[in-house]
């Protein structure tokens, strides 16, 4: 894991979480979690996790939604100390459980449990479901051997499955079944936090609503506190009495459910939603095309993380009414030479060599002709990338890149955005629109893509 980290400002540090009427069982402080490459990449870590500050309340389903690679499985791991955080704290219960080792991490994990997305190879196939379910009780040394197998049978029947069940082998049952018998072995140490990681994601759908209506009541009867993860959105409305939306290591959204589905603060909720297909054609919600795909998390922008893609970026006051999809191939433009900028020349040669050209990184004609070919430019924008051109033919892309943040950039780019609460009840957004200073993101929204 590297060290390399800055610090942020995080809810903790505004006044956004001084609501003193929760339950809070995990409390987590600027957490950052990095994978090392080995060297690989110039010792440049994956930044998974990158600063997330949020608390977990006892009893509730705090669910946990973005794009694939955004950091989820790697948050909910590190929650449970699968992986080694970086740097920041998670306060079990007032014990920061990032810095238990050996007997202590030991003893911590029968608290905290982990349920898997597939139950397919999440399973041992050579170990009978009593010896599956009843591991963790056997690596915990849990009272007798007759008590851990009349334990066994119980979590059977708790979770649906029969007795009998005890002697037979995985391949022997179905994807819910599976999933169940999963259950059945998070179960077995009576925790108090399971991570939910995609559980139902594997499953058909016919299946999805018996688990799901499963955990709920499993929560019921055990007082379970759960971070479910998944993609599907509407289960998550479903069962999360809380939603976290993470983009690029970061949480940039967090709040209830209800509110944060039927108003969103921040720009990349309203786009996470905006793709799912609105089940009622009589409300009129605005379509919002997210383009191109998030950062390398090696590395993500200096400014809000989500201000490559961002539909309501701020623009400089000149170019606020400049064509949308202008402003598209822009932002494109900037990711290309930033790529331009990181890439070893060396490797890029030897790249066309074996390839015969490659696209990414073609001459500047071509990249201008892909991007701005079928759009009207203005004249005072095209000597701009006249400029920028120059730059890149004389393979200076940090030039080109300053003069491209000169006369397009904006504090998107330059400075991350802080938390500000939006609407109370511990709803907080990370952007930089949630200030007097600039248009509010439901306007800008209505504006560009209404
Ligand atoms: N062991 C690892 N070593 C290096 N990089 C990793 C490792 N595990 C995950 N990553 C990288 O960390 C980032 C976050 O991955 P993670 O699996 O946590 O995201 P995710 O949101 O859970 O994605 P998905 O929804 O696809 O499961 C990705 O860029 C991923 O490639």
């Amino acid at each position: 894991m590297s060290q390399e980290v800055s610090q942020k400002q995080t809810p903790a540090e505004t006044d956004v979480s001084t609501e003193t009427d929760r339950d809070v069982m995990i409390d987590v402080r600027d957490l950052r979690t990095y994978y090392d490459d080995g060297g690989l990449f110039g010792g440049t870590p994956v930044k998974a996790v990158d600063g997330v500050t949020f608390d977990i309340r006892r009893g509730e389903t705090l669910g946990l939604v973005g794009e694939s690679g955004c950091g989820k499985t790697t948050l909910g791991r590190t929650l449970l100390q699968l992986e080694d955080a970086t740097a920041g704290e998670v306060r079990f219960d007032g014990v920061d459980i990032t810095s238990l080792a050996g007997d202590e991490l030991h003893e911590w994990r029968r608290n905290a449990q982990i349920v898997f997305q597939d139950p397919e190879s999440s399973l041992n196939d050579r170990m009978t479901i009593g010896e599956i379910v009843r591991e963790p009780l056997d690596v915990h040394d849990w009272e007798t051997s007759r008590a851990r197998q009349q334990r066994v049978k119980k979590l059977l029947d708790t979770v649906g499955l029969q007795r009998e069940h005890y002697y037979r082998y995985p391949h022997q049952f179905s994807g819910g079944q599976r999933q169940r018998i999963s259950i059945a072995r998070t179960l077995a140490l009576e925790p108090d936090f399971v991570v939910l990681d995609e559980p139902v994601s594997a499953l058909d759908v016919s299946v999805q609503a018996e688990i799901i209506n499963l955990l709920e009541d499993l929560q019921d009867e055990f007082g379970l506190t759960y971070l479910f993860i998944a993609h599907d959105l509407s289960v998550v409305r479903h069962i999360c009495d809380r939603v976290a939306v993470m983009y690029l290591g970061n949480v940039m959204e967090i709040g209830p459910t209800e509110e944060l589905f039927t108003d969103p603060a921040n720009p990349y909720t309203h786009s996470l939603l905006s793709a799912i297909p609105e089940p009622n054609p009589t409300v009129d919600r605005d379509r919002i095309t997210l383009h191109g795909t998030p950062p390398n998390p090696r590395y993500p922008p200096s400014g809000c993380p989500f201000s490559t893609r961002c539909p309501a970026r701020i623009r400089p006051e000149a170019y606020q009414d400049l064509d949308d999809e202008l402003w598209t191939g822009l932002n494109t433009l900037r990711d290309l030479l930033n790529e331009r900028k990181r890439a070893d020349r060396s490797v890029r040669d030897r790249l066309r060599a074996i390839v015969g050209s490659d696209t990414r990184f073609g001459t500047v004609e071509e990249t201008y002709d892909e991007l701005f070919g079928d759009l009207e430019v203005p004249s005072h924008v095209q000597s701009v990338l006249d400029e920028i051109a120059t730059h890149v033919r004389a393979h200076d892309e940090s030039e080109a890149l300053t003069v491209f943040d000169e006369e397009f950039g904006s504090v998107c780019d330059g400075e991350p955005p802080t938390y500000h609460a939006t609407n109370g009840g511990g709803h907080e957004s990370y952007c930089h629109r949630h200030t007097d200073d600039y248009q509010d993101v439901d306007a800008v929204l209505e504006n560009r893509h209404g």
